[in-house]
């Protein structure tokens, strides 16, 4: 079955065709860069990374834009309020760009930490003004904007398909807004493609209508046709994105003459005590808060555990699960990169029969909309047939496949085994040190020293080696 996307246009899963065959164009709509990330914050990356290197695994060359909003974001949804960023610098004390600079590297450096691929174009804003004019121009020639005081609206009355994505009335939209945006709007509905710079705003650009800055929907519209073309594939973020975002990114293209994106995906939220996970809300825990107690595999992992497309909840015992389950695979994909040097050349039937399970059900998974617990419990499932095989010394072939399933599906798909982590045990020397300490601690313990036996045990528990003795002699893992 080949890759079938759940498309929020037709509200049915679809079977995935690239415009351009052999390549896709991937576009995410990213943070606006004014506070630390949040776990919420992490989902949609991570999975739309999967989609990314499921399709290179696939053979097909991906382009992946995600932008970073810098400007045009306000407070309020409704046109009114004030640049969520100019707001975080006037209690900084710092520049706007300072605050998007500083916030937007604590992002990548969180994305970093969790493995995910940098983006291929990491467009700003406010690097994309004359683009964002341009497109504006193109929908006053064409009759879907107005210029008001400087400001300028796009029509909605004009777009009759506007509302196809999300099936939404538009009243809340008008709900917030303050009372003097409304009445130079021509319809509530309408949504602000240029705002003019009041005196005290200080991200402000020349334009055709004066000087100002630009709506928060247009950037992506604009950056989105720029870095992948008219009918790009596939267009992705949070459900809270649907309505009035995409709504409006679809309109302001399309109106202006545009093909716009093919697929759309959305990714349900991270929950906190059953609440969206916000940072407007301060109802949130940051990556940095979470890596500063857990690996950030444990992190990625405990978000691809779940579908994208269901609500997740936030535990710690939920974490803590996932730490278990992630060593439990990352445990036997270390076993067999052990293994492997030694083994005796050979083919192992049985272990081929698991791994040709593990291919099959893992395509299975990822193909059915992404369904990446689906891909983790095929590793579950070969893991525990692998456990058996080991007992059976299976020859170098199979091992060698075995490894390459870990590297290419599990790390290269899943992105959940980087170098750093495999490494921790990898190197030779280290591996011949830990085994040298060990059998000096047997040595005491045989001349019954057993505080020096202890002694070794300890410290290398605090170096994060941790030893089991078991009837075959100790066994020694790493804690990552
Ligand atoms: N709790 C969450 N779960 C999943 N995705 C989220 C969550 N919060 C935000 N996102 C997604 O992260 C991206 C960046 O969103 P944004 O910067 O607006 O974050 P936010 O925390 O919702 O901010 P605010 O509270 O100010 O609206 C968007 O694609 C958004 O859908
Ligand atoms: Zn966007």
């Amino acid at each position: 079955m080949p890759l079938q996307i759940y498309n929020t246009l037709t509200r049915t899963k679809q079977t995935f065709t690239p415009t351009t065959p052999g390549y896709v164009g991937i576009y995410v709509c990213g943070p606006t860069v004014y506070a630390e990330p949040h776990l919420g914050h992490a989902r949609g990356p991570i999975v739309y990374d999967v989609l990314r290197r499921w399709l290179r695994h696939q053979g097909y060359r991906v382009r992946f834009v995600s932008n970073i909003t810098d400007v045009g974001h306000l407070t309020d949804d409704a046109d009114a309020g004030e640049d969520k960023i100019q707001r975080r610098a006037r209690v900084e004390r710092l520049e706007p760009m300072e605050v998007a600079e500083k916030y937007m590297w604590s992002y990548f450096d969180e994305m970093q930490a969790l493995n995910v691929l940098r983006p291929d174009i990491a467009p700003r804003a406010a690097g994309h003004i004359p683009e964002q004019i341009e497109l504006i121009q193109a929908l006053l020639e064409r009759g879907h904007a107005y210029v008001a005081n400087g400001s300028v609206y796009f029509r909605v009355r004009s777009w009759p398909s506007f509302g196809k994505l999300s099936n939404r009335e538009i009243e809340e939209q008008e709900a917030g807004a303050r009372v003097e945006v409304r009445e130079e709007k021509e319809d509530p509905r309408d949504f602000a493609l240029w705002k003019r710079a009041e005196p005290g705003h200080i991200m402000r650009w020349s334009s055709p209508w004066g000087v100002g800055f630009p709506g928060w929907h247009i950037e992506c519209s604009a950056m989105s046709l720029k870095y992948l073309g008219d009918g790009f594939d596939i267009h992705a973020g949070g459900v809270d994105l649907q309505f009035p975002h995409h709504e409006a990114e679809i309109a302001q293209a399309e109106a202006a003459g545009h093909t716009f994106a093919r697929y759309w995906m959305h990714h349900y939220h991270v929950l906190l005590n059953g609440q969206k996970m916000a940072k407007s809300t301060g109802n949130f825990v940051t990556l940095a808060e979470l890596r500063a107690r857990h690996e950030p595999m444990y992190i990625r992992f405990y978000l691809l555990n779940s579908h994208y497309r269901s609500v997740l909840d936030f535990t710690d015992e939920g974490l803590e699960g996932a730490k278990n389950g992630y060593l439990r695979l990352l445990n036997a994909y270390r076993e067999v990169r052990r293994r492997l040097p030694g083994a005796p050349p050979g083919v192992h039937p049985g272990l081929e029969g698991a791994l040709d399970r593990l291919e099959a059900e893992f395509a299975e998974a990822l193909n059915d909309d992404l369904n990446t617990p689906q891909a983790i419990a095929a590793f579950f499932n070969f893991v525990t047939e692998l456990n058996k095989t080991l007992l059976e010394q299976p020859g170098r072939e199979s091992l060698a496949r075995a490894e390459r399933a870990f590297a290419e599906l599990g790390e290269g798909v899943l992105g959940l085994f980087p170098h750093r982590v495999l490494e921790q045990v990898g190197g030779a020397l280290l591996q011949g040190l830990v085994e040298l300490l060990l059998e000096m601690r047997e040595e005491a313990r045989r001349n019954r020293n057993f505080a020096q036996a202890d002694r070794i045990r300890d410290r290398l528990a605090e170096l994060g080696v941790l030893v089991e003795d078991t009837r075959e002699g100790p066994k020694w893992r790493m804690n990552p």
